[in-house]
Formats: structure tokens, C-alpha cells, sequence
């Protein structure tokens, strides 16, 4: 494995633990919110980590939601996956809303709400042209190789529809 990248933490509340990984091979970091929240079914909320951090130049975090929170609750991050740029020394702070459509979300403080992945990015020179080269997949896309669910009882003509519009005659 390769060595961590070192990166400077400020805790903006005192007690709040620094952000860990559940396991070694892990990609995320757990990050907490420092307040109590309930959330209304399809209410969102703006919660704080009470963490700031000083990434190094060339590297980003980006806030990924937690799988199981996903699956359990309903909880989703509405921007995922956040943002945080190198240069930012704000507090990290975790959009959420509650997709379930009857349950409450409760969280207390320091509950584990989203994880941290920290990558290295690049940043590219754009280069404006008149025609792009050619690929094998040219301007296909949104569902073009097929596999897409049907939406609003049109069929994709793929065979998840069909699916779906069997189910639907039963
Ligand atoms: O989930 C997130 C996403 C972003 N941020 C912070 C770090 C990031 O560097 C800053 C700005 O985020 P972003 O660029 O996504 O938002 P924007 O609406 O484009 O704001 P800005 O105009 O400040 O770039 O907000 C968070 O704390 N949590
Ligand atoms: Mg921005």
C-alpha cells in the first residue's frame, strides 16, 4: 500500500474526532455532524462537520454519502458528490436530504453522516477546435448502448423496459 498523503486538520469543535477510515483499504474517511438534525421526509439540511482542512495543491475531497444510510434511511447528498477545493479552509459541510417518503431521519451529534475521498485531480488547458477527433462512440449516449429503465410509460426498446412493462400487464 501506498504511504498516506499528509494533510493539514483543523478541528472546529473541540470534541468532534478527526475523520477515520472504517478499514484500511477503505476509500472514505467518515465524517460526522457536530449537530443533532431530524429530517422531515424530502426536507434537506445544511449540517456542519466541524472540520476545515488545507488539501495540497493538485488534490481535491469529495463528499460521497454513506451506502448504508442510502439503504436504510433514504438519506442522499443533494450535490453528490461535494466538492471541496484545494484552496477551501472553510468548514466541510454535508448537504442531505431525506428521499424516504414517510420515514423521519434523526441524527445525533457526531453521528457518521457522509465519508471523504481525497484524490488527486488534474487540471486541463482547454483548447478550442473546430471538429474533435472521431471515437467508436461519437455522440452516443444517455442510454445508447441500451439497459435503461423506461421513464413516464415509454419504452426505452431495450430489455429493462420490456421488463417493466411486463410487470405492469400482471
Ligand atoms: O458538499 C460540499 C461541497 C462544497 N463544500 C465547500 C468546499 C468547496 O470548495 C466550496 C464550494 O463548493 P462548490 O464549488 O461545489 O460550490 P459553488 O456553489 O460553486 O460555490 P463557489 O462559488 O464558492 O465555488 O464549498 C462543502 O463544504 N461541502
Ligand atoms: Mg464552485
Amino acid at each position: 500500500m501506498r504511504p498516506p498523503v499528509d494533510v493539514l486538520l483543523r478541528r472546529l469543535d473541540p470534541e468532534v474526532p478527526i475523520p477515520s477510515y472504517g478499514h484500511p483499504g477503505d476509500a472514505g474517511a467518515d465524517l460526522v455532524t457536530t449537530e443533532a438534525a431530524e429530517l422531515a421526509p424530502g426536507e434537506r439540511a445544511v449540517l456542519p462537520t466541524g472540520i476545515s482542512l488545507a488539501l495540497p495543491d493538485g488534490y481535491a475531497a469529495f463528499v460521497h454519502p454513506r451506502s448504508g444510510l442510502a439503504a436504510r434511511c433514504g438519506l442522499a447528498l443533494v450535490n453528490a458528490p461535494g466538492t471541496v477545493d484545494a484552496g477551501y479552509r472553510g468548514e466541510i459541510k454535508v448537504i442531505v436530504v431525506n428521499l424516504d417518503p414517510r420515514e423521519t431521519v434523526r441524527f445525533e451529534r457526531f453521528d457518521r453522516i457522509a465519508q471523504l475521498v481525497v484524490q488527486q485531480v488534474e487540471k486541463v488547458r482547454f483548447h478550442e477546435v473546430a471538429e474533435l477527433p472521431g471515437s467508436a462512440r461519437a455522440e452516443g449516449g444517455f442510454g445508447s448502448t441500451g439497459g435503461h429503465a423506461a421513464v413516464d410509460g415509454t419504452t426505452g426498446g431495450n430489455r429493462y423496459a420490456s421488463v417493466v412493462s411486463d410487470r405492469e400487464g400482471q
